[in-house]
C-alpha cells in the first residue's frame, strides 16, 4: 500500500508505503490511513545542536501517547556521517513503549542492524534510492550494492522475527542527478519488496514532486507492487495510498540530499484526513502539544499551518 509523506509540496518524504494488498480501492479515499511519525529520527536527524536524548525520549512518548500508531525512534547508523543519531541505543532502551506502538528504527547494514535488535529493536528499515549518486552520498555504495546489504538484513531479520520496512528515496527527483524515472523508482521498490520488506515507503527527499509526476511515478510503481489503497498527497490518496508519513511540526529532512525542505507537518496531516472524514486514530490536542513541545525544546517556530493557527507556537 502506498504511504504519502506530505501535503503541501516542500519535501514529500516517504509518499507511498506499498503492500500485499488488493488494489480494488484505487480512485477512491481509503477510509482510514496510518500515519507514520518521522519526526524523532528523520526530523531530528539534521539538526545542528545535538538533541538532549531525554528531549528525543519525551517526545516519542508524547507522540505515543498523542495515538500515533507508529513512530520512528532513531537510526543506526554511523555516528560520523550522522552525530545527532549517535544515542540510538538510549533512546530505543529509554522510550515508554506503548502496546500497540511500533518504533521502526533505521539501519544501513548489517552493523546497524545488529546494534538494532541488541537495543531492543522489534522493526527496522533499510533505506535504499532510486539514484546512484543520492544512494554514494547518503550511504556510500551503489544501488547494487546497497540491495545486497539491504539482502543480508532482511534475512537476518526474518529468522529473528523482526519486521523490515523499506524506502525509496529520490522517487521524484534528486538533488545530484535530477530527473527520476519512474522505471527506475518501480525497479528498485519492486526488489525490495520481492526482499521481504512488508511496507516500501517512497520519497520525494527534496520536495520537488507535482501531482502530475506523482501519478506518473505510482502508475510505473504499481505495475509491480501492489497497493493497498494533499495537493500531491491527495493525488496518492486517490491512487490507493493508504499509510503516510511524516514529521511533527513539519521537522526535518535528509542530512545528505542538498535543498531538503523539511517534511509535511503531522498535525497538517491529522487535520485534512479527519477534514475528508479519513480515520487515523490520532489525537490532534495532543499531537499539537508534542509539537509545542519540541519546538520549544529546539527554540524554533513550527512548521506546521495547523499548529500557527491554534497559536501553538
Ligand atoms: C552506511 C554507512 C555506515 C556507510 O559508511 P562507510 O563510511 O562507507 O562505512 P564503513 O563500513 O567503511 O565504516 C566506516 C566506519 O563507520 C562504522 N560503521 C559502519 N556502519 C555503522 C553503523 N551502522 N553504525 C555505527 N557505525 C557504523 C564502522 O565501524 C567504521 O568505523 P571506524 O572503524 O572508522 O571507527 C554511512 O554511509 C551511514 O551511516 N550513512 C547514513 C546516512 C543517513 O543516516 N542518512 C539519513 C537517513 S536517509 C533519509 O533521511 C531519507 C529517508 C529515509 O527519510 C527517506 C527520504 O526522505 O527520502
Amino acid at each position: 500500500m502506498a504511504t504519502v509523506k506530505k501535503v503541501l509540496p516542500r519535501r514529500l518524504v516517504g509518499l507511498a508505503t506499498l503492500r500485499a494488498v488488493s488494489t480494488s480501492s484505487v480512485g477512491t479515499f481509503p477510509k482510514q490511513v496510518k500515519i507514520v511519525e518521522v519526526g524523532p529520527r528523520d526530523g531530528l536527524q539534521n539538526e545542528k545542536n545535538i538533541v538532549p536524548t531525554p528531549v528525543k525520549i519525551k517526545l516519542i512518548d508524547m507522540l505515543s501517547e498523542a495515538g500515533l500508531p507508529v513512530v520512528e525512534a532513531t537510526s543506526f547508523v554511523s555516528p560520523k556521517w550522522v552525530p545527532q543519531m549517535a544515542d540510538h541505543a538510549e533512546v530505543l532502551k529509554g522510550i515508554q513503549k506503548f502496546p500497540g506502538v511500533n518504533y521502526p528504527v533505521l539501519t544501513p547494514n548489517f552493523k546497524g542492524f545488529q546494534a538494532a535488535v541488541a537495543a531492543g529493536a522489534k522493526e527496522v528499515a533499510i533505506f535504499g534510492a532510486a539514484s546512484e549518486l543520492f544512494t554514494k552520498k547518503n550511504i556510500n555504495c551503489s544501488i547494487d550494492e546497497s540491495l545486497q546489504r539491504f539482502d543480508e538484513i532482511l534475512k537476518a531479520a526474518r529468522a529473528a522475527g523482526i519486521s523490515v520496512r523499506g524506502y525509496v528515496s529520490c522517487v521524484l527527483g534528486c538533488p545530484y542527478e535530477g530527473k527520476i524515472s519512474p522505471a527506475k523508482v518501480a525497479e528498485v521498490t519492486k526488489k525490495l519488496y520481492s526482499m521481504g520488506c512488508y511496507e516500501i515507503s517512497l520519497g520525494d527527499t527534496i520536495g520537488v514532486g507535482t501531482p502530475g509526476a506523482m501519478k506518473d511515478m505510482l502508475s510505473a510503481v504499481l505495475q509491480e507492487v501492489p497497493v493497498t489503497a494533499l495537493a500531491n498527497t491527495l493525488t496518492a490518496l486517490q491512487m490507493g495510498v493508504s499509510v503516510m508519513d511524516s514529521s511533527v511540526a513539519g521537522l526535518g529532512g535528509c542530512p545528505y540530499a542538498q535543498g531538503a525542505s523539511g517534511n509535511l507537518a503531522t498535525e497538517d496531516l491529522v487535520y485534512m484526513l479527519a477534514g475528508l472524514g479519513i480515520h487515523t486514530g490520532v489525537n490532534l490536542q495532543k499531537l499539537l502539544e508534542a509539537g509545542a513541545f519540541i519546538c520549544q525544546a529546539l527554540n524554533r517556530r513550527t512548521n506546521s499551518k495547523v499548529a500557527q493557527a491554534t497559536c501553538k507556537l
